[in-house]
């Protein structure tokens, strides 16, 4: 038998028709859907009178424009109608729907993995880009669009032209100070947004599996912004022991032969990809976004990028006008950047180990008196799990903001946004002009780099702060 990758094994197990000069027609095992990019799909359905297929392979939160305080008055008009709308929706056509009462409401790539949704070897689709985040279970999983959630609300299947296959070898391990969300930025930043373009990628090598899988999960939530249609790990006894127990997890022998199946989707030694890119992280430091793409990054104690660095004339401009959007100096110190918000949430870094990692560095101190920070769990559960484990004290003592979970200043859909002009140090996954409202200047990093520049109102190396317990 050849060697083959889990993104083929996976792949071919789920076409259900294949003809010469078309795309493939994929089955989908899991369908995750939320308000925003929802309610066309159900209104084709109704208007065509079709029901949704498996409603039983059919989740449904609210999470994008939820609000993070005072939860049950919605304020914004357009993001009540969707919310609502869903509601309604999930009522008609038989749809589970966790919504603002129920406990396990949260940000719907957080959910999936917390219910044990998401497992191995599925095919998992949503109306939303960073569908990837599950790929971290060895599950194939991408965004699509709206036209497309109807297809598969209608038919439970998809068209899909077949990617190509990319291997990212993540070499050595972390060193002290540097995250999972350190290794994402690290790689786009070596390789740029677009590589990934046309391919489903395979995170590799010795770093990646001594990895937990929350880690595991912020690395593949970012591989979109690589330009990739998906990123994924293949599971291993790390993955088993995370889903085991949890709600949707199958259960006593019927678990066992699950993992025996999981354990066989594994990229078999030897197998080949379409292509390979290999990176080392053992030397590096940890990274801040200071443009604007995820790409355009710079290590804590280094400095931005000069004019005279650049080597094409595109590349010139796209620095200058990243400079001056995010009103900073190139060649400037990195640590000299202020820092007036600090956002530690959203789908890329709000699990209770994200959590945790900011914790320790702001355990007894307070945050400066010229920022403004929060901290959203990414869902409900994690917040109750973190307010019995005391997190959410050291936060309040330190003078964060605790709030209920949902997207909030991952993305400027609901209240919580950062003024023009002004910066916020961000756990999120996209620093694109406005993303955090109009005129806002993000800054990607991990939650601990985040948390340390919450205290000093700059970027400070996570690394220099001697009291902080460092991973
Ligand atoms: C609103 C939604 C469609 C969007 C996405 O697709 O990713 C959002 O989640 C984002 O992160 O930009
Ligand atoms: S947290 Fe941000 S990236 Fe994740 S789904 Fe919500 S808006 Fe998209």
């Amino acid at each position: 038998m050849t060697a083959k990758n889990i993104i083929e094994k996976v792949w071919e197990k789920h076409v259900v028709h294949r003809e010469e000069g078309k795309p493939d027609l994929l089955y989908i095992d899991l369908h995750l859907i939320h308000e925003v990019t929802s309610p066309q799909a159900f209104s084709g359905l109704r208007q065509a009178n079709r029901k949704v297929r498996r409603p039983d392979l059919t989740f449904a939160t609210m999470d994008h424009n939820v609000p993070t305080v005072n939860r049950f008055v919605i304020e914004d008009p357009i993001a009540k109608k969707q919310i609502e709308t869903l509601a309604g929706n999930c009522r008609e056509f038989g749809v589970e729907l966790l919504d603002l009462n129920s406990e396990e409401q949260g940000i719907v790539h957080i959910i999936g993995p917390e219910l044990g949704l998401t497992q191995p070897g599925k095919t998992i689709v949503c109306g939303d880009s960073h569908t990837s985040t599950h790929g971290a279970f060895g599950a194939i999983a991408f965004g699509i669009g709206t036209s497309e959630v109807e297809h598969v609300l209608a038919t439970q299947t998809l068209w899909q032209s077949r990617p190509k296959t990319l291997q990212i070898k993540i070499n050595g391990q972390k060193p002290k100070g540097f995250f999972a969300k350190d290794i994402i930025l690290a790689v786009i930043q070596k390789y740029g947004v677009r590589f990934g373009t046309g391919y489903i990628m395979e995170f590799t090598g010795e770093a990646i599996r001594s990895l937990s899988m929350e880690e595991r999960m912020t690395i593949c939530n970012m591989s979109i912004e690589a330009g990739a249609k998906a990123g994924l790990i293949s599971p291993d006894e790390t993955t088993f022991e995370y889903i085991k127990g949890r709600p949707h997890a199958p259960k006593g022998e019927a678990f066992d032969r699950a993992v025996e199946e999981w354990k066989a989707l594994a990229t078999d030694e030897g197998a080949a990809y379409d292509e390979t890119l290999e990176i080392d992280i053992s030397e590096l430091s940890p990274v801040v976004t200071w443009g604007t793409n995820p790409g355009m990054s710079a290590a804590v104690d280094g400095k931005l990028p000069t004019l005279e660095e650049c080597s094409t004339d595109s590349e010139r401009r796209s620095v200058a006008s990243a400079l001056e959007y995010m009103g900073l100096t190139a060649g400037m110190d990195v640590t000299d950047i202020p820092v007036q918000h600090v956002f530690i949430g959203s789908c890329t870094n709000a699990r209770l180990s994200d959590l945790r990692d900011a914790a320790q560095v702001i355990k007894g101190k307070k945050v400066a008196p010229t920022v403004t920070a929060i901290v959203v769990p990414g869902s409900q559960r994690i917040k109750q799990l973190a307010e019995q484990e005391g997190l959410a004290e050291v936060f309040t003592d330190a003078g964060f903001q605790w709030r209920d979970s949902g997207c909030s200043m991952c993305l400027g859909m609901n209240s919580d946004l950062v003024p023009e002009g002004e910066h916020c140090a961000s756990t999120s996954n996209r620093n694109f002009e406005g993303r955090q409202g109009k005129g806002a200047r993000t800054h990607l990093v991990s939650p601990a780099m985040a948390a340390a520049a919450a205290l000093y109102g700059h970027f400070v190396d996570v690394r220099k702060l001697e009291e902080a317990v460092l991973a």
